[in-house]
């Protein structure tokens, strides 16, 4: 049976949504119970203190979940649904659906890249792994216009990522994560390790794509202030649980949660402006 998906909807519905590592009973769930929307369109930045189930919640709505006996998070409570897929208990064909419309930048992005190949054959390979056979002079076209996008020069294409700063080196991770054009953007703190003066670069550039070519997004930070130059809709996490979720200022004009406000205080609203 085909599935009609609405396309003017949310892009991402968690409803209770409880996500795993372990069964045993007892065991503290790294997501707690969180229930939100991410609306066509938009971005909707999390954050949260480490350990409060960011990276957890990002890998649940990008799909990557536990197969079989493997390692990774699985869904144990309510409901997650994804461009219109359930994702929990989800079959192969919705896995690989979701890996050619949801673009995963993990938090570790450099690992996304292959150590052998070029800096245009990384970008391009999510390309052949979807069609062996694909025109090769116009994944070239795709690739190169991916570089220029995420503002690297052209010259790196035909070097290795080892000899590219840990700042560009992201920003491969990202033309990668959206070589097939998804619908949805998941990066899980685009600006781990790079250097605190190309941090806003890259946001820049991950903001200046989103709004070119018009994707959903959900970016992980920590830093409110960095978020804040992408998107004004955040959602808080502590231990597991959504303790704050709307419009920056109101979130944090109006916390309903101790956490944040300890997070309102460090950011005061002359700080925010
Ligand atoms: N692979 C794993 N196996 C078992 N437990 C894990 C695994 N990854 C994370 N956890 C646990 O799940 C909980 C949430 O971790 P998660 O990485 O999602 O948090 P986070 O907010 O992204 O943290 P950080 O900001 O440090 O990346 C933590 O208690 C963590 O110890």
């Amino acid at each position: 049976m085909r599935t009609t998906i609405d396309h003017t909807g949310p892009v991402v519905v968690a409803d209770d949504l409880t996500v795993a590592y372990t069964t045993r009973p007892g065991a503290t769930p790294a997501v707690d119970g969180v229930t939100l929307q991410v609306p066509a369109g938009g971005i909707l930045g999390v954050v949260g203190e480490a350990g409060s189930g960011k990276s957890t919640l990002a890998a649940a709505i990008a799909g990557r979940l536990r197969r079989g006996t493997g390692p990774g998070p699985v869904i144990v409570g309510g409901s997650l649904t994804v461009l219109g897929h359930q994702v929990r208990d989800h079959g192969r064909r919705v896995r690989e659906v979701m890996a050619l419309e949801v673009g995963y930048l993990p938090q570790d992005a450099e690992s996304s890249l292959t150590a052998h190949l070029t800096i245009a054959e990384n970008v391009a390979e999510p390309i052949y792994d979807r069609d062996r056979r694909f025109d090769r002079l116009e994944a070239g076209g795709h690739v190169a216009a991916l570089i220029d996008a995420v503002r690297l020069p052209l010259t790196v294409m035909e070097r290795f990522p080892h000899e590219l700063s840990r700042g560009q080196r992201q920003r491969v991770a990202l033309a990668k994560a959206l070589v097939l054009e998804p619908r949805l953007l998941v990066a899980d703190e685009p600006t781990m390790g790079v250097d605190v003066l190309v941090r806003g670069h890259i946001l820049g550039v991950l903001a200046d794509l989103q709004r070119e070519r018009a994707f959903s997004a959900v970016v992980i930070g920590h830093d409110l202030r960095e978020l804040r130059s992408i998107t004004d809709r955040v959602a808080v996490m502590h231990a597991g649980a959504i303790v704050g979720i709307g419009q920056m200022e109101q979130v944090l004009a109006e916390p309903t949660h101790d956490y944040v406000e300890a997070l309102a205080s460090l950011y005061p609203r002359h700080a925010r402006l």
